[in-house]
């Protein structure tokens, strides 16, 4: 375990490490071994930082800065609204979910009234299904509604799509003011989102330039759900700053927490393990796991190092929940093949308790239950899980948070950045593009008939003919 004076969040590496009970663990010396490599990552990941890049780092005193006039918006606005909608979908979608799930309800608001305050209630349409899409719509009073239009690109299909219709129905709900209803998050130079933000007088707040969508959380992308829905923003950003300042100021892998989080990946990357699970064991962070999802895979999955040459890395992420997905895929890590390396991620404790009752009149098996807590329940499966990933001889780390509060949200979230960037220097691979998602996007647009795609229309038509149907 690193102890960690300052901060709650603790990383418990034991199950990662040779042991008694599990001898295919790493050693120390393994971890050691690979400090030249993290050395030198810490290197390159500085310069960059110093040439004005690697923004998610570089830009949380910008963020902090922002702040006053960014909570002055969403004071105002959430006084006036009930219901804020973000459209927007992959980094511009799954870091507010997650953070709002972690931090103001665990259902995030859409089926329960916010208890807490009275702050508006927060919805996401990431994707475009339209029966949801045109559901919520009629369960929302659009004169009571906000909708943040987020892209970076300000040319997602998905996002525009969807800001189209809304701004149509704006405008037949609420006449000439349709336009305070929507304020708008992207690029400050580019993409077509911008445009007709200025044209139509929309609210616009910035992403910074530098900065892709999955890790964009920590700009107005998800600053500004956060701050609207009433979560400590300057709390959420005073955690990331604590734990960007520790990940840059101290070295060696046995004390800095992204060198380690990196070098146990990486280890357990070149023995086989091609699947990382994410296994949150707090429903309030189930959400975190999906965000995560797109931050490793579209980081790390790539087909050419830096150098050009063909490489074909990743690893795959797998997103569970404890304790429900030991009743579902623990089976499949216990015994399955053993290319998996599990996170758990646990809180010491939960913000509220819930006893279990005696009853001394039910049969001797299910009494033990009695005078217990769920918490209690709870924590011994999660051990007990580990135990037995253990003796199978499987590996397993754990992220210990202290409770669910905005610091501790801001430290994870910087510290899986961090770790993100590191594995994309021990991969030798960019981490910050995604150009395997591109060819896609364009079939898409030649399938919609956008102008200047019509050869990928026919190409489409043509690898389509020959089906292999059966009716
Ligand atoms: O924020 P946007 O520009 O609309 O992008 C939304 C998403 O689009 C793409 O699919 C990218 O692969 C994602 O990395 C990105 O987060």
């Amino acid at each position: 375990m690193i102890p960690m004076e300052t901060s709650k969040l603790i990383i418990d590496y034991t199950g990662m490490m040779v042991s008694e009970q599990n001898s295919k663990g790493f050693a120390k010396e393994d971890l050691l071994g690979l400090q030249s490599k993290l050395d030198e990552a810490q290197t390159n990941l500085h310069a960059l930082r110093d040439s004005g890049k690697l923004d998610f780092s570089l830009l949380l005193p910008e963020m902090l800065a922002q702040l006053p006039e960014l909570c002055a918006y969403a004071d105002e606005v959430a006084a006036k609204f009930e219901n804020f909608v973000v459209l927007g979908i992959g980094g511009s979608a799954l870091g507010p979910l997650a953070v709002q799930q972690a931090l103001n309800h665990y259902y995030y608001n859409e089926l329960l009234p916010d208890q807490r305050s009275n702050r508006p209630r927060f919805y996401v349409l990431d994707n475009i299904d339209p029966v949801r899409f045109k559901e919520l719509g009629q369960v929302l009073d659009p004169r009571k509604t906000l909708y943040n239009v987020i892209s970076k690109s300000g040319n997602t299909s998905e996002t525009m799509a969807q800001f189209l219709i809304v701004r149509d129905y704006l405008r037949h709900f609420c006449g000439e003011s349709y336009a305070d209803h929507i304020v708008v998050t992207t690029d400050q130079q580019k993409g077509n989102l911008l445009p007709i933000a200025l044209k139509e007088g929309f609210k616009r707040f910035v992403i910074p330039s530098g900065i892709g969508g999955r890790f964009s959380e920590l700009t107005p992308v998800g600053l500004l759900a956060a701050a609207i829905c009433g979560i400590d923003v300057e709390q959420l950003l005073a955690g990331a700053l604590e734990m960007d300042r520790r990940i840059r100021e101290t070295k060696g892998v046995f004390a800095n927490p992204a060198q380690l989080k990196s070098a146990l990946s990486y280890l357990s990357w070149q023995k086989g393990k091609k699947i990382s699970v994410f296994m949150p064991y707090v429903d309030g962070l189930k959400t975190m796991a999906d965000w995560y999802a797109q931050l490793w895979a579209e980081s790390l999955g790539k087909r050419y190092d830096r150098t050009g040459k063909a490489v074909s890395l990743g690893q795959t992420p797998v997103k569970a929940l404890g304790v429900t997905d030991q009743h579902s895929q623990v089976q499949l890590y216990a015994e399955g093949p053993d290319d998996k390396v599990i996170t758990f991620l646990t809180l010491e404790e939960f913000k509220d308790t819930q006893g279990i009752p005696v009853d001394s009149a039910l049969p001797e098996d299910i009494q033990f239950l009695g005078g217990k807590t769920l918490e209690e329940l709870l924590f011994a499966e999660q051990k007990a899980t580990e135990y037995a990933l253990t003796l199978a001889g499987r590996q397993h780390q754990k992220i210990i948070l202290s409770a669910l509060t905005p610091f501790n949200i801001g430290q994870l979230l910087l510290l899986l950045e961090w770790e993100t960037a590191y594995m994309g220097e021990l991969f030798n691979i960019n981490a910050f593009d995604q150009p395997g998602v591109e060819e896609g996007k364009n079939g898409t647009y030649g399938l919609m008939g956008r102008a200047g795609y019509e050869a990928k229309k026919q190409a489409i038509k043509e690898f389509g003919q020959e089906r292999h149907l059966l009716e």
